[in-house]
């Protein structure tokens, strides 16, 4: 498939991923040479997926963090979305967890740190995720985490603690309030959707599992599920308190930030301030020039030299 916007711009290379309404190919941006993801949506084939787009780039566009993938360009023309992203050369989580049937209580913390560090990061700009799991986690060449595909995500305009209503995202990983087509407040059920994650990292198997959809909501519901023998004492408490049926008995965010198992120590992302970055981000048009300065920002903090071949 040639996409004639894109030529000298961007090489198109495999496709990495598919899901629904859109494909992601590797790419290359031309003028740096360095590597990056397009996710490619035709238009005519959106029809009401096309909200989910737009939520997602006014998201990707307000979002700037070490373990988000990063928005480098938008690129629309009649027929097709182009969204230029940060490439992860890693893969899913998802994969990393089977291929190694389960992780350490350490790397899972290491990961978990990660994750909290995102979706804390969300949430103090107002924005709910709703989708969590492996398979929306993408690790770089460096194993670090990267979350992806906000097209779920929620922004209520009476900010992040007004109740929400949409039940979405997938029901192995929804909590019970949404389960129950109940009022729900996003950042608990981000909380819940984090405790399957982290169960999943330390166990290899999920907490709720049923083939049919009514076992599966019954397990949410009842909040029971295996604590295995290996999982240490302040593991099992830990996610105890994320898979707490009522969600005003669930642990906070803020609580998991300063949480003993956690002693999270936010590193500063930017030289920076984050208030003076966001300010360039909102700026910027994520045009080519974004792109390119992005690319290069992130070749200078790799220490390489900043070729630039203004040819492109
Ligand atoms: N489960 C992930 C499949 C690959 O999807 C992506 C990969 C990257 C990626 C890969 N390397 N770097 C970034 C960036 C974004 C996506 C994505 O948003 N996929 C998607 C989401 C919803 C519907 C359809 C597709």
């Amino acid at each position: 498939m040639r996409y004639d916007v894109l030529r000298g711009f961007y090489e198109v290379e495999k496709t990495i991923g598919c899901g629904g309404f859109a494909k992601v190919k590797l790419g290359t941006h031309i003028a740096t040479g360095e590597k990056v993801a397009i996710k490619i949506m035709d238009k005519a084939s959106l029809n009401d997926d096309l909200p989910r787009i737009k939520l997602e780039l006014r998201a990707l566009k307000s979002l700037s963090h070490q373990h988000i993938c990063k928005l480098y360009q938008v690129i629309e023309t009649d027929q097709h979305y182009f969204i230029i992203m940060e490439y992860c050369s890693g893969g899913e989580l998802f994969d990393h967890i089977v291929e190694k049937n389960r992780l350490t209580e350490s790397e899972s913390r290491m990961f978990f740190r990660q994750i909290l560090s995102a979706v804390a990061y969300l949430h103090s700009l107002g924005y709910a995720h709703r989708d969590l799991k492996p398979e929306n986690i993408l690790l770089d060449k460096n194993k670090n985490l990267k979350l992806i595909d906000f097209g779920l995500c929620a922004h209520p305009e009476g900010g992040i603690r007004s109740p929400l209503f949409t039940s979405c995202g997938s029901p192995t990983y929804a909590a019970p309030e949404l389960v129950l087509g109940k009022q729900y407040l996003g950042p608990e059920v981000d909380v819940w959707a984090m405790g399957i994650l982290l169960y999943a990292l330390m166990a290899g198997f999920l907490p709720f599992d049923e083939n049919n959809i009514h076992g599966l909501y019954k397990k949410i519901l009842s909040g029971k599920y295996e604590e295995p023998s290996f999982m240490s004492l302040e593991s099992k408490n830990l996610i105890k308190q994320m898979l707490q049926v009522d969600p005003k008995r669930r642990i906070t965010v803020t609580e998991l930030l300063a949480h003993p198992w956690i002693t999270l120590a936010l590193a500063r992302y930017h030289d920076v301030s984050l208030e003076e970055m966001w300010k360039y981000l909102k700026r910027w048009k994520y045009d080519y020039d974004t792109a390119t300065y992005l690319l290069l920002l992130i070749r200078k903090k790799r220490g390489s030299a900043l070729k630039f071949n203004s040819a492109a």
